[in-house]
């Protein structure tokens, strides 16, 4: 028996096949859709959820990865016999078929999406945390964006997996492109065509659709963006004082009392207390592992304590005596202090001007006119306004990091906490971050320093606070600033460390 061509190439413009095969589209792309977003909910209550919600999203992955979708495909298909009531949805084979599908495929995707969630960076979530970014704007703008790109090819994968696997909703009488080839060779034998045909439609929508997921994927990649600098005229800028003049006020801004915190048996912070007042610039010095990083990190709760009382501007802000707690208002309040990390926390898929006017849009500070112009006027105190369209990727380390320090400007805070802000940066470009810094203590700007760079302590502190294993062992005040420090254990760590 020879190969029929010319009635496979007849089959080209059999009109049935093209109906299913948008039937096969339409299921597919429906099913992909609605998977992907119910996926992100069961990933997140996965990876974040309370206890509870953790098991059951565990329970729910395990049971439907286990059970066999012609199984699940028969089960909702004949479901109304015990619940009459879903007739007139589940007796449709298509919507029975898509519900199959969809419960199916959500425990698939979930898993696809937490490999993207728990890629992206801790530093993320910090950074949202200071902008005083609440769970659901944090996944909704920062985290799930940046998860999405990192699962985007594993999920194209599972979308060519779901329209293979709609060939199995013919069990339940579904006219996709498999049923329909079934009936024809059932009537004229012709076995090998028409599977040929079949598989041709397969094909044909598996190309199209890798076409557009691989148009997707490099048009969520940032990476590939052009970087475009922004003209900029110099003096289009007027530049407020930040917190007013450098007065010397009582009031105190930052408050640590009797602050402890320990890593298991290891004491890391240990019974210190701290004021920092309006205007003071405080910086935290000690050899390496002394507590300080985690001492400035307790202030606006990115570390939690086992004793002592924080206070913000008079008010309570964490208690750590007994049970762990924030006050009423530290969601609201957090956003008065500005944190500089480390490494920078920069949000990868927003350009310089939406990392900066993120967190004062999320709070509705302004219009988004005065916030966009605000925004220009931080980046230009940092001397980055012209790179305001380009894409965290396409700066410098010090470039990043000034931007970091126009982000937390821009929420007008009432004190900066920065946590060795050069650290990560190559020796040429921690100058540029430094006079950044020294630029805002002119200005009055209340500030917490973490820092290894001696030279830049000296020069900007109004108090040097040293630590070692913990404790809060020497200070230099502004008098010892002004007329040579005097505590030895200063001077000689300060000494040993600009060699
Ligand atoms: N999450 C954590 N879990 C366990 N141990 C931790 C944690 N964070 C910090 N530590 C430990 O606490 C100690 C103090 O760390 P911290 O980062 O506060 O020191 P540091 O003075 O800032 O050091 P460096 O100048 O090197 O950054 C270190 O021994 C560190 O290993």
């Amino acid at each position: 028996m020879s190969f029929d061509w010319k009635y496979l190439l007849s089959l080209a413009s059999y009109s049935e096949f093209w109906t299913a095969s948008l039937t096969v589209v339409w299921l597919s792309v429906l099913t992909w859709c609605v998977s992907v977003a119910l996926g992100f909910g069961v990933a997140i209550a996965r990876t974040e959820g309370p206890g509870w919600l953790r098991q059951l999203s565990a329970v729910y992955i395990w049971f439907f990865r286990s059970v066999p979708l012609l199984v699940l495909l028969i089960f909702i298909y004949n479901l109304p016999q015990m619940l009459p009531e879903l007739r007139p949805v589940l007796s449709n084979p298509f919507w029975a078929g898509a519900i199959a599908l969809i419960v199916s495929e959500v425990a698939y995707i979930s898993e696809i999406h937490r490999g993207g969630l728990i890629s992206i960076d801790r530093g993320q979530h910090e950074a949202a945390h200071v902008l005083g970014i609440r769970s659901f704007g944090k996944y909704f703008k920062i985290i799930v964006p940046q998860a999405f790109r990192v699962a985007m090819p594993t999920l194209s994968n599972e979308f060519i997996t779901i329209v293979k696997l709609t060939s199995l909703v013919s069990v339940i009488s579904l006219s996709e492109i498999l049923l329909v080839g079934q009936r024809l060779y059932t009537r004229n034998f012709l076995v090998i065509e028409t599977l040929v045909a079949v598989s041709v439609y397969y094909v044909l929508i598996v190309t199209i659709f890798t076409w557009i997921a691989r148009w997707i994927e490099n048009h969520l990649d940032v990476t590939r963006r052009r970087a475009t600098e922004t003209e900029i005229a110099k003096t289009r800028f007027e530049h407020p004082v930040v917190t007013g003049e450098r007065i010397r006020k009582s009031d105190i801004v930052v408050d640590l009392n009797r602050v402890r915190k320990s890593f298991g048996d290891k004491r890391v912070v240990n019974d210190i207390s701290l004021q920092i007042r309006s205007g003071e610039v405080v910086c935290l010095i000690g050899p390496s592992g002394s507590g300080k990083t985690t001492l400035l990190r307790t202030i606006n709760a990115l570390q939690d304590i086992d004793g002592g009382t924080i206070c913000f501007h008079g008010e309570d802000w964490i208690c750590g005596d007994g049970k762990y707690q924030l006050s009423q208002t530290f969601r609201d309040d957090v956003i008065h202090l500005g944190m500089v990390f480390q490494s920078f926390n920069l949000f990868p898929h927003l350009t310089v001007l939406e990392n900066v006017t993120l967190g004062p849009r999320y709070h509705t500070m302004g219009s988004a006119d005065e916030l966009r112009a605000f925004a220009m006027l931080n980046l230009d105190k940092v001397g980055m306004a012209a790179h305001a369209q380009k894409y965290p990727h396409q700066l410098s380390g010090g470039q990043k990091q000034r931007v970091a320090i126009a982000r937390a400007l821009a929420m007008k805070p009432l004190v900066m906490l920065f946590d060795e802000p050069t650290s990560a940066l190559d020796p040429e470009m921690v100058s540029e971050v430094l006079q950044t810094i020294e630029g805002l203590a002119a200005e009055g700007m209340t500030m917490l320093i973490v820092t290894h760079e001696m030279r830049f302590a000296a020069r900007i502190s109004d108090r040097i606070i040293m630590l070692e294993n913990g404790s809060r062992v020497a200070e230099a005040s502004a008098d010892d600033l002004r007329n040579g420090i005097t505590d030895a254990r200063i001077r000689r760590f300060m000494e040993q460390s600009q060699h």
